[in-house]
């Protein structure tokens, strides 16, 4: 298959790594001319890769508009936030034989819109016939280092996601299928603001009791906010939910993790922001999320603290005390 990959960050590259590897023509983009000289003078992602070197068939980019009318393929990995503007760009160089999958995991700031419902929204409804969505437990440096690994495709049931799944899976990637977009894109959001405060339940050295409990009610309000939305319930319990909530919450590769250890160490979020140098999508995400569950009634309350953490300067013991303090309640509510 021929593919092109817009987005040279860790995720992106490891993608373009990991296909062609296994015989796909694979072409990367990255954004800074620098950088597209730099990594293929190098043969890898010096800035976020590094210890990876490219398959002599994979070549980095610049030249985005060539790129994108020479792949009918297209797989979108970059910050979630910078969605919007750089489908305005592509826009005038798509047609219908184009196809996308959508790798970034987050909620939009100011419009509370998920990956695929931005797609919609800037190039239009037949869009949610021809975008599909790649989620589920894959740092990218075990991705790119062919650990076996297990991810979901979702998108519309149509013979197009069976082949875009066979095509993608290769013997260390496997593909399975979800018809629940929007359930899996929830997941893959909201898990990233949980992941911020299991990092703060490790860096206060708070045990595994505490990190069972988290993840355990993460997960249930997740799946509320998700349900509470129209996705199914049965997507939280698959790959891009839980599979990928106990991946970020426990794995020390994750960045947003990294960031509640960052906080709970006393350092600002800035200070955190800066020293991580990636991008961290549960910072924005906890903020765009928190809105709408406010909008639409939804408790949330670990999105809730989380928020008060990252914005408004409370300390993470203060956090703790207000979730482990909260009124009694019945483990399983109904909707
Ligand atoms: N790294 C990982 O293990 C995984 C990441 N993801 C998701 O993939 C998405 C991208 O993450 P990473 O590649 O890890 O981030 P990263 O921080 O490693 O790289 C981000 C890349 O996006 C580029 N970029 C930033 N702003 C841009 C803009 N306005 N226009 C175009 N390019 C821009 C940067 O130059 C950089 O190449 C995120 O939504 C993340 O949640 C999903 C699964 C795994
Ligand atoms: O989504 C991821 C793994 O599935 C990566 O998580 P981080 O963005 O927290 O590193």
């Amino acid at each position: 298959m021929k593919l092109a990959i817009l987005g040279g960050g860790s995720w992106g590259t490891a993608l373009a790594i990991l296909w062609a590897r296994h015989d796909h023509q694979v072409q990367l983009w990255a954004r800074k001319p620098e950088d597209v000289v730099a990594f293929n003078a190098a043969g890898a992602n010096t800035k976020y890769l590094p210890e990876v070197p490219f398959p002599e068939t994979l070549a980095v980019v610049g030249d985005l508009q060539q790129l994108v009318q020479t792949n009918d393929l297209l797989c979108l990995s970059i910050p979630l936030q910078a969605y919007r503007a750089f489908l305005m760009q592509i826009k005038p160089w798509l047609n219908p034989r184009h196809r996308m999958i959508l790798t970034s995991k987050g909620i939009e700031l100011g419009t509370g819109m998920l990956p695929q419902e931005i797609v919609e929204d800037v190039l239009g409804d037949e869009w949610s016939q021809r975008a599909y969505t790649l989620s589920g437990p894959s740092f990218a440096k075990e991705v790119a280092d062919d650990k076996p690994t297990t991810v979901v495709l979702a998108g519309p049931h149509t013979d197009e996601l069976v082949t875009l799944q066979e095509a993608l899976t290769t013997p260390t990637f496997r593909l399975y299928r979800n018809h629940d977009v929007m359930g899996v894109e929830i997941c893959g959001a909201l898990k990233n603001v949980i992941a911020i405060a299991s990092g703060m339940v490790r860096g206060l050295d708070l045990g595994n009791n505490t990190m069972a409990g988290l993840i355990t009610r993460g997960l249930h309000e997740i799946s509320r906010y998700g349900v509470r939305l129209g996705a199914e319930r049965e997507t939280f319990a698959g790959l891009a939910g839980m599979g990928d909530l106990i991946l970020t919450c426990t794995g020390g590769l994750s960045r947003n993790l990294r960031v509640g250890m960052g906080l709970a160490s006393g350092k600002p979020l800035e200070q955190v922001l800066h020293d991580l140098g990636m991008v961290a999508e549960g910072v924005h995400t906890c903020k765009s999320v928190r809105h709408k569950a406010h909008e639409l009634g939804v408790e949330l309350p670990i999105t809730e603290v989380v928020y008060h953490i990252l914005y408004e300067g409370m300390k993470p013991q203060e956090g703790l005390r207000r979730l482990m303090t909260r009124s009694l309640k019945a483990e399983v509510r109904k909707q």
